[in-house]
């Protein structure tokens, strides 16, 4: 068993949410997705987000990474408050400072895994950083895989390509939305310890969606939901715990 990562309390949070609100529809049929949700992510730190089937999670990380709207509160990336930018600033902000991680891998069949991984730069035309590149590419394990489509890859495979893609650029943070959902559980082993190792090794801040308590193990933090709520969180989680509190919260 690995030591638990230190979290550092003292390190600045990247992302702020404060009373976050998100209301579905109106009137009689309306929906309290998100109810008042204050919640910060530190710099390095791994977290996931838990709770029961429509707690909020998609939509909590939705707001977070400015892919919705919210009916109240607001959303810091820096010194950024994505609550208060236009769509084009929103798309222009989720390109250049956020990465994403999601269940479906979205590889672009026709290009070689290290295109894929390249891409985003090369749409933002960025420079790559080599060293990073290297270092990212070790750390997955994909040196040997570099010129395969992801159609000759595995699944665990695809999304280490999707997990190189989203730390390339040394986002401010990274969204993983299931990023095991699709994925046996040796290879979903293997995404989430690359996770957690570069959480430890690039200092990179992530947040990930999941149903799965042993998934949510790797993270150094684990907040959960209840409609709509932020309602408890466990540090250096064990499964068990996490398993323990969601049944408790689904009670
Ligand atoms: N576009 C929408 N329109 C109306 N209601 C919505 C919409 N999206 C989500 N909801 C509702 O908001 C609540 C929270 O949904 P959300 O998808 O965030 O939960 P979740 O915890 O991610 O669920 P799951 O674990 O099942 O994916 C649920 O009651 C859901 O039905």
């Amino acid at each position: 068993m690995a030591t638990p990562h230190q979290e550092h309390p003292q390190a600045p949070p990247v992302v702020i949410a404060r009373g976050l609100s998100k209301v579905y529809g109106s009137g009689d049929s309306a929906v309290r997705a998100l109810d008042n949700v204050t919640v910060e992510f530190t710099r390095g730190a791994f977290t996931a987000i838990m709770g029961p089937s429509g707690s909020g999670k998609s939509t909590l990380m939705h707001a977070l990474a400015g892919l919705d709207t919210v009916t109240s509160g607001t959303v810091h990336l820096g010194r950024t408050d994505l609550t208060q930018l236009k769509d084009k600033q929103l798309t222009l902000l989720r390109r250049d400072r956020i990465g994403f991680i999601f269940q479906s891998f979205n590889l672009l069949p026709m290009l070689t895994a290290q295109q894929n991984i390249l891409l985003p730069a090369q749409i933002a035309k960025r420079d790559t950083d080599q060293a990073r590149l290297d270092h990212i590419i070790n750390v997955v394990g994909l040196q040997d895989r570099l010129d395969h489509l992801p159609s000759k890859l595995s699944g665990g495979q695809q999304q280490r390509v999707a997990v190189a893609r989203a730390l390339l650029g040394a986002p401010e943070v990274v969204y993983a939305d299931e990023p095991t959902g699709n994925l046996d559980s040796r290879s979903g082993a293997e995404v989430l310890a690359f996770l957690r190792d570069s959480a430890r090794e690039l200092n990179q801040t992530i947040v990930m969606v999941t149903h799965d308590p042993v998934a949510a193990s790797y993270a150094d933090r684990v907040v959960f939901l209840r409609d709509g709520r932020l309602v408890d969180e466990v540090h250096s989680p064990s499964a068990e715990a996490v398993l323990d509190r969601l049944v408790k919260l689904e009670a």
